[in-house]
């Protein structure tokens, strides 16, 4: 193991790092509190600033897997397709398997210039994580119940709201709508078949209601759908642990651009469209797992500077000033100085780890453990 590798694998670099995120997360936040008047004079004043701040708070994660642990993220797609990502605003569809799949779909925004600006069909429950959670308040992410009855109108309402959005954003759909487990795999394909429709190997059967009122919602806003199907070589099964270990993992991700204009408007049919594009992603990662690659050419976006330098900026601003306060502790003798200070870092440590849970299958929620109800029941 080299010098650097051992430096990595440090729990209290570890800490550090979560520390700065945590830490000027909750200044960033802070700031966005203070630009909510904005919202009431320059609407879109508010949306560009704010599409700013959340930057300085998602691109530490895209530092910290780029350019931390080295994952590489390799791009499969056609050059015709290439040439429009980044410059008009997309509806994406990923597979949700992994527990960074989304850190690789940031990285992706990264290198095509709209993190900030980036938005996802999000459970409720993660509104409530601080800082990013907080963050995605002012950055009018679209929240859902999981429950189509309460989720209809909010969500229609929400993306109606993204009609008059100044700058390009992708919209992020994980139609399966949580994350793959064999006992999740079970119950859907028990659905599926009850359904009549076809059983699916590497994914959940996906659930069509959120994507159609998205496509519907977005229409003459967003000019396309990009099918995306991630997967990680050698059968890793990636994890924030082992980004923050610095741990190499290679991403493959294959998207098609598919107009929007060819996906249908009546709900069944937007509803068949989306399971035949299911039953196609699951063949490429039969591909995939066949060959070790997915099919088409490979184009890769390059890295960018901007989130390293933001991130090297708020890691030397925390450094010099722990350090300076370290000093003082230290020199002030004080027990119940040194004590608050010691029990801030625990309840920092604690809080992280409770937001690095929140990224961890295992401790997922039962969304869609149970199945439809049988007949015979
Ligand atoms: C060039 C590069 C390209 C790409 C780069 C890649 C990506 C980058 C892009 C953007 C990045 C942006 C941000 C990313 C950052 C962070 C994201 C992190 C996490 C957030 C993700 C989440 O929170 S996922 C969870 C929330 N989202 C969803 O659930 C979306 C999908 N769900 C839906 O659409 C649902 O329909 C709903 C939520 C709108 C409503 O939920 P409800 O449960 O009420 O669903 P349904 O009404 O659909 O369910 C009932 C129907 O489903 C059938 N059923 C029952 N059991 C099951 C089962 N186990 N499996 C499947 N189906 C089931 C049931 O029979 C009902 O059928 P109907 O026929 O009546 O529909
Ligand atoms: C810079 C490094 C700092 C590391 C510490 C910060 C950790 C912050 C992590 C919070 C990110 C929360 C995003 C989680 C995304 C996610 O994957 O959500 C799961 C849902 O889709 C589906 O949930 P489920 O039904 O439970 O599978």
């Amino acid at each position: 193991m080299g010098l650097l590798q051992l430096l990595k694998s440090q729990v209290l670099c570890h800490l550090f790092i979560c520390f700065v995120f945590l830490v000027s997360g909750i200044i960033v936040n802070m700031l966005q509190l203070c630009t909510l008047p904005l919202w009431l004079v320059n609407k879109q004043l508010f949306r560009r600033v704010n599409i700013r701040l959340a930057y300085c708070i998602s691109s530490q994660m895209v530092a910290v897997l780029e350019w931390w642990s080295g994952t590489e993220c390799t791009l499969y797609t056609d050059p015709k397709s290439y040439s429009h990502y980044g410059k008009e605003n997309a509806i994406v569809v990923l597979n949700h398997n992994f527990e960074i799949d989304f850190m690789c779909g940031w990285t992706f925004c990264d290198r095509f210039g709209v993190l900030g600006s980036s938005k996802v069909l999000a459970k409720k429950e993660l509104a409530y994580v601080p800082v990013i959670g907080w963050m995605w308040y002012f950055l009018e992410i679209v929240f859902c119940k999981r429950k189509w009855e309460e989720d209809r109108k909010t969500v229609a309402q929400s993306l109606q709201n993204l009609q008059d959005y100044p700058e390009n954003f992708w919209f992020l759909l994980y139609c399966e709508g949580t994350r793959f487990t064999p006992k999740k795999h079970e119950i859907s394909m028990q659905v599926a078949e009850s359904k009549g429709l076809p059983k699916l190997k590497y994914h959940l059967l996906p659930r069509t209601k959120g994507f159609w009122v998205t496509v519907n919602n977005l229409r003459g806003k967003v000019a396309a759908v990009y099918d995306s199907t991630l997967n990680f070589r050698d059968n890793e099964a990636p994890t924030l642990h082992g980004v923050l270990n610095g741990k190499k993992y290679h991403a493959d991700l294959y998207v098609r651009r598919i107009p929007l204009e060819s996906i249908p408007e009546g709900e069944a049919e937007c509803a068949a469209w989306l399971h035949k594009l299911y039953q196609e992603k699951d063949s490429f990662q039969e591909h995939y797992a066949q060959t070790g690659r997915f099919p088409g050419p490979i184009t890769n976006p390059p890295r960018r500077p901007w989130a390293l330098i933001n991130w090297l900026f708020w890691c030397g601003l925390f450094f010099y000033h722990l350090v300076l306060l370290f000093v003082q502790l230290l020199s002030s003798g004080s027990m119940l100085t040194i004590t608050a200070s010691l029990a801030f870092c625990v309840a920092v440590s604690v809080g992280v780890r409770w937001m690095i849970g929140q990224t961890e299958i295992d401790r997922g929620s039962t969304y869609g453990n149970k199945g439809v109800p049988l007949n015979n029941n």
